[in-house]
C-alpha cells in the first residue's frame, strides 16, 4: 500500500515538487537504475538541462518515489551557493562519500566549524602563498618533461596515456605542497603512496558498486570481498604513512623552537612553506586534526588538478591550430628560461582562454550536490529539508541559455577579451555560470593553486613537445602511429569514454604522441 502510495500518488497529486518539469522514467524505480548504468555522472544531468532550458529548477524522480532536484540556472545556483547559503549543507550520503575518500578535513565540515577552519587556511592559499609555490609547480612541470621523453624511449614511439603521467605529477605537486616531501620516498608494506591513492580514487567496476551501495547501506566494514578489503587497508596504510610524517615534522619543529629558545612554534623561524610545517607552527589542530586536512588536500587537489590536464592535452591534440597559437604566445612573452613567474603565467591571455575552457567542458568534479536544512524557498519554489539538490558543473557550462547556442562546442575565443558572446550573452560572464570550482563561501579553496599548477605544466609541454592523438574514433590507444585524419564532427571528447563517477576520469586513458620539439 505504502509503494503504492509513494510511487503512484504522492509524486503525481501530493508533492509540492510535481509542478516543477519531470523527466519520465520507470514508473517503480524513477531514474534510480538510468543513474548507476549510465555511460557518464554527466549524461542524465545533460539530458535533463537539454529538455528543460530554461527551467532553473527539474524534478528527478527515483525508486519509490523518492525526489530530487537538479539545479538548471544561475539565480538558483547563487542562492544555494551564495545569497541563503546557511540554510543548505552536503547531503549526508555525500558527506559519507568524501570524507571516505578524502578524509574529515574541510570538506567534511559544516556551519561554524566549517567557517573557522577556511578562515585559518586563508594565509596558505592566498594568492601571496600561491605565488611562493609557483617554482615547485615549475620544478615538477620540468621533471614531467623528462619523465615523458624516457617513456617515449621505451614506448619505441607508441603514444602514452596522459592521464597516468598527469596524476603521477599531480600528486607529486600537492604532495609537496601539502607535507614538504617527496611522495614517491613515501611506501609501507611494499605499496607507494601513489598506489594507495590509486586503490581509492581509481576503483574498478566492483569496487565502484561497492562505494555507490556504501553511501546509503553502510557495508564497507564488513563485507567480505577482496575488493572492499583493499579499499580499506589503502585508506589505513594512508593514514599511517601520514601520521609517521606529521609526527616527524612535528619533533623537528618543536627541537627548531628549543634551539632557538622560543617558547612557541609560531616564533620559530623556519622557511618551510608546506602546509603541514604551517600547521604545527600555528598550533591550533590536533594531530588527528591535521590528517584530516592533509588527506583532504591530497586527494581533492590532485585527481581534479591531473583531469584538467588531461583533458587539457586531449583538447590540444584536437585541435592542433590552438596548440601552435599557445607555443606563438609562451614564445613571444615568457622569460627564455622556461621558468615562469606567477604575474608571467597571468599574463598570457590565450593560455587564460584555453584553460577557463578546459575547465568549462571538462569540469573535473560531475557533481556537487546540496540539501535544505529545513523546507526553503529556492527561486520560489519550496523544496522540502533533506531533498537532495543536484548540482552537476556541466549543467550550467553547457546551457544554451547561459553560453550561447554553441555552448557544448570546446571554443577559448569566447574569454577572449572583446568576444561578441560575452554581450550577446551576459549571463556568461556572471560568477555562478562558471561552476567548476563552486562559488561562495565554499568555493574550491585550492582553485588558485589549481589553475597556475595547470598552467605551469601546460606552458612546459606546449614549449617541449608537439602533442598528436594516438587513440582511435572508440578511444582506444592507436598502434603503430596511425592517424585519426577526420576530427571535425566529433563531441568535445573526440571518442574517449569516460567513467560514471564522481569525478570526470577517461576509462581507458587517453593516448598521445608525445612528440618532442628539439630533437
Ligand atoms: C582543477 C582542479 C580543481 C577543481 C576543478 C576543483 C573543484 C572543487 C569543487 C567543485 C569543490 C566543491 C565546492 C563546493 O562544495 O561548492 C572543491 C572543494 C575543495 N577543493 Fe578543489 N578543485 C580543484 C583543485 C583543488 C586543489 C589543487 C586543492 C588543494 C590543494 C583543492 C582543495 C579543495 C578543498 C580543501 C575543498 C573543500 C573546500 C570547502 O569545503 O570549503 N582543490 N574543489
Amino acid at each position: 500500500m505504502c509503494v503504492l502510495y509513494a510511487t503512484l500518488i504522492f509524486p503525481f497529486y501530493r508533492s509540492n515538487l510535481r509542478h516543477l518539469p519531470t523527466p519520465p522514467g520507470n514508473f517503480l524505480l524513477g531514474h534510480t537504475l538510468s543513474f548507476v548504468l549510465a555511460s557518464s555522472a554527466n549524461a542524465l544531468p545533460l539530458r535533463f538541462m537539454r529538455s528543460a532550458l530554461d527551467a532553473p529548477l527539474i524534478r528527478i524522480l527515483h525508486a519509490f518515489g523518492s525526489e530530487w532536484v537538479l539545479v538548471n540556472g544561475v539565480e538558483a545556483t547563487r542562492e544555494i551557493w551564495q545569497s541563503n547559503v546557511r540554510a543548505f549543507k552536503r547531503p549526508d550520503f555525500f558527506k559519507k562519500a568524501i570524507v571516505e575518500i578524502a578524509g574529515v578535513g574541510m570538506v567534511g565540515l559544516e556551519g561554524e566549524a566549517h567557517r573557522v577552519e577556511r578562515r585559518a587556511f586563508a594565509v596558505p592559499f592566498s594568492l601571496g602563498g600561491i605565488k611562493k609555490l609557483v617554482p615547485l609547480f615549475n620544478a615538477k612541470a620540468a621533471q614531467l618533461s623528462s619523465r615523458i621523453k624516457t617513456l617515449v624511449r621505451r614506448s619505441n614511439g607508441e603514444p602514452i596515456d596522459a592521464h597516468g603521467i598527469f596524476t603521477k605529477t599531480a600528486l607529486e605537486v600537492v604532495g609537496l605542497a601539502t607535507l614538504g616531501v617527496e611522495v614517491d620516498s613515501l611506501s609501507i608494506g611494499g605499496y607507494t603512496f601513489a598506489d594507495l591513492y590509486h586503490r581509492i580514487l581509481d576503483p574498478p567496476p566492483l569496487g565502484q558498486i561497492i562505494f555507490a551501495i556504501n553511501l546509503f547501506i553502510p557495508i564497507r566494514h564488513w563485507l567480505p570481498l577482496q575488493e572492499n578489503r583493499k579499499f580499506v587497508q589503502a585508506n589505513q596504510c594512508l593514514s599511517i604513512m601520514l601520521q609517521r610524517v606529521i609526527s616527524e615534522r612535528k619533533h623537528e619543529i618543536c627541537a627548531l623552537s628549543r634551539n632557538a629558545g622560543v617558547e612557541d612554534n609560531s616564533q620559530t623561524k623556519d622557511d618551510r612553506t608546506d602546509f603541514l610545517s604551517f600547521m604545527i607552527r600555528e598550533n591550533q589542530w590536533s594531530e588527528e586534526e591535521i590528517l584530516g586536512h592533509l588527506l583532504s588536500f591530497m586527494s581533492a587537489g590532485h585527481d581534479t588538478s591531473a583531469l584538467a590536464l588531461t583533458w587539457a592535452t586531449l583538447t590540444l591534440c584536437l585541435h592542433p591550430s590552438m596548440q601552435s597559437r599557445l607555443r606563438a604566445e609562451i614564445q613571444a612573452n615568457l622569460p627564455a628560461n622556461g621558468r615562469p613567474s606567477y604575474t608571467n603565467l597571468e599574463s598570457l591571455p590565450f593560455l587564460n582562454a584555453f584553460i577557463k575552457e578546459v575547465l568549462r567542458c571538462f569540469a573535473p568534479i560531475t557533481f556537487n550536490p546540496r540539501t535544505p536544512i529545513n523546507d526553503t524557498f529556492v527561486c520560489g519554489t519550496l523544496i522540502p529539508a533533506g531533498t537532495p539538490l543536484l548540482l552537476s558543473p556541466q549543467v550550467l557550462n553547457f546551457n544554451p541559455t547561459i553560453w550561447g547556442p554553441d555552448a557544448e562546442t570546446f571554443d577559448p575565443e569566447r574569454w577572449m577579451p572583446g568576444d561578441e558572446r560575452a554581450d550577446m550573452f551576459p549571463l556568461s560572464r556572471d560568477p555562478f555560470a562558471m561552476a567548476s570550482f563552486g562559488y561562495g563561501p565554499r568555493i574550491c579553496i585550492g582553485k588558485a593553486f589549481a589553475v597556475a599548477e595547470i598552467k605551469s605544466v601546460i606552458v612546459e609541454m606546449v614549449s617541449k613537445f608537439e602533442v598528436v592523438r594516438g587513440w582511435d574514433e572508440r578511444g582506444k590507444k592507436m598502434m603503430g602511429r596511425d592517424l585519426v585524419k577526420s576530427v571535425g564532427d566529433e563531441d568535445v571528447f573526440g571518442g574517449v569514454e569516460v567513467k560514471n563517477f564522481m569525478t570526470l576520469k577517461p576509462k581507458e586513458g587517453v593516448w598521445v604522441n608525445f612528440r618532442a620539439l628539439d630533437d
